[in-house]
């Protein structure tokens, strides 16, 4: 909310747009829905003129149908004259017909680059524009484009059926394909037979430059060309040069590649691929309680490097004991370790958490959250603000911050935190110069506050059941760090505390 409130305040900002102009793929893992997805992965907006809506899935294309010239010449006159795209990206340019509309188009709006993919033949060897396009290609579009990519079979068809086998004959194709006209060449060498890298040969006019990705290996390569091109497209509107551009949108298509290596959609063998990086990391995490329960906030455990230290404890044999012991959710306190040893142990520990369905949260790092992909942050009043800590986490990270008063509870939920945690109840040793708030703060702050509840603060085995007997029905759980970790065994400790809790939860 007080990023919505922000943004209505200030200026309107023009935002990076691409236009696509090309064919619909009903599996969405080519043409205008890849250039859609890469163009939003890229974080630039992507408008579409459809030229043909084709049948397809990860088994091939069945079926096209082609728009009629004068649609797609609207739908142009229609992008262009009002929301002045800064980079239009071609794709699936199926009739003469469309391509010289288009270049009409392209001399009345003018825009600041030109990205042509001369799609011909779809990745299933179907055909998506026959060689009665070539000559308008060459001759009417190419002239105008700052970029052509073709890959080795477009390659061949521009150069009326040359042979292209090795990294030396792309070389040879991106000089002559730059001889028709276009300001930049890069032959994608992803078809190439027998290399182990996957190779692009970029020309512009005067170098040769080899772009190198060790080659992935699957099946998912389905739309790599569009979301390449389209990533160029999002670089250029954004206002890279050429050449970083190139660099950066195949950087692109290895890590969504990557990604997509494994995921399963369709029973054909062109699987489509993951432009957000999510989709399988998203499908895995359904163990996961998804959006937050508060009812996770039962027995919450917070581990402390001192103690584990004390003990001769890792941090994830700590965490393994308190959830073989009955933790329902753990936060990974570090304040003194490295970073590079805090994430690898916060990976270890994210395993452990997710084998057993209890979340994981960090201390106050929202560096280290993202980079092991944290169930989210616990942060306190003097760390990041919860609602930069909401921006940057996205919706559906948990946080929690720790508050004394009615007012930081209140501030807490406007923020967009998930659960606050309020103490310290009782004095403790784990935090200096910590106000106590006593059973009577922790009552005040659980009856004002609109979020949930987590006790916090010299709570242990002793004296827990006053915490949960205060009976206030949005605090949820008692939060421990000594009465757990710094004690011989963590297993013992947790089982015991979870069945005091449990026990006055049923009186
Ligand atoms: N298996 C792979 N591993 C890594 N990069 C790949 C792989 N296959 C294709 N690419 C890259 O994807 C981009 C698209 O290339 P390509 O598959 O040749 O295009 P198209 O989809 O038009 O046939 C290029 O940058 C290419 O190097
Ligand atoms: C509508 C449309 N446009 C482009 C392609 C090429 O993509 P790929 O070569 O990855 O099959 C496609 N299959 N469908």
């Amino acid at each position: 909310m007080r990023a919505m409130q922000q943004q209505q305040e200030s200026a309107q900002v023009r935002v990076p747009h691409v236009l696509t102009v090309a064919g619909s793929d009903s599996g969405a893992g080519a043409g205008i829905q890849a250039d859609l997805k890469a163009c939003a992965a890229r974080g630039v907006y992507c408008s579409t003129v459809i030229t043909a809506v084709t049948a397809q899935n990860t088994a091939g294309v069945q079926g096209v149908n082609i728009l009629p010239e004068e649609f797609v010449r609207e739908q142009l006159k229609s992008v262009l004259s009002d929301m002045h795209p800064d980079v239009v990206k071609t794709g699936m340019l199926p009739s003469p017909g469309i391509i010289k509309v288009l270049c009409q188009s392209l001399k009345e709006f003018q825009v600041r680059a030109l990205v042509v993919d001369p799609v011909m033949v779809s990745t299933s060897g179907d055909v998506l524009a026959g060689p009665s396009v070539l000559d308008t290609l060459r001759e009417e579009l190419l002239p105008l484009a700052d970029i052509v990519t073709p890959n080795i079979r477009e390659a061949s068809a521009l150069l009326c059926g040359a042979r292209l086998e090795t990294v030396a004959d792309m070389h040879f194709a991106a000089k002559k394909i730059y001889d028709l006209g276009c300001r930049n060449v890069l032959v994608k060498g992803g078809d190439l037979p027998n290399c182990s890298d996957a190779v692009d040969v970029l020309f512009d006019g005067k170098e040769l430059f080899e772009f190198r990705a060790a080659r992935i290996i699957t099946d998912n390569t389905h739309g790599t060309g569009c979301t390449l091109a389209s990533a160029i497209a999002a670089e250029l509107a954004r206002g890279s040069p050429l050449f970083s551009a190139v660099k950066r949108a195949k950087q692109y298509v290895e890590s969504a590649l990557y990604y997509s290596k494994d995921i399963l959609i369709g029973e054909g063998h062109q699987g489509p691929f993951d432009h957000l990086l999510k989709l399988k990391n998203n499908a895995l995490n359904q163990c996961v309680p998804r959006p937050f329960d508060p009812n996770s906030l039962l027995l919450y455990a917070v581990t402390d490097s001192n103690m584990n230290k004390k003990w001769g404890r890792s941090i994830s044999d700590a965490v393994q004991a308190a959830i073989e012991g009955g933790a329902t959710i753990v936060q990974l306190r570090e304040k003194d370790a490295n970073t590079g040893d805090f994430l690898e142990a916060a990976k270890t520990c994210i395993e452990i958490c997710h084998s057993r369905g209890v979340p994981l949260l960090i201390n106050d790092r929202i560096d280290v959250a993202l980079a092991c992909d944290a169930d989210g942050v616990h942060i306190g009043q003097s760390d990041i603000p919860a609602h930069v800590a909401r921006m940057l986490l996205g919706p559906d990270k948990i946080i929690g911050v720790s508050c004394k008063t009615p007012a930081q509870a209140e501030k807490a939920w406007v923020d967009g935190a998930d659960y606050i945690g309020c103490g310290g109840v009782y004095p403790t040793n784990t935090k200096q110069n910590n106000i106590t708030v006593g059973l009577d703060g922790l009552k005040t702050v659980c009856l004002s506050s609109k979020l949930p509840v987590v006790a916090i603060g010299g709570i242990g085995i002793s004296n827990a059941k006053p915490v949960m007997d205060l009976g206030v029905p949005n605090l949820k759980g008692v939060a421990v760090v000594s009465a757990l970790f710094d004690r011989e065994s963590v297993l013992a400790e947790t089982q015991h505390l979870l069945s005091v809790i449990t026990d006055s939860r049923r009186q």
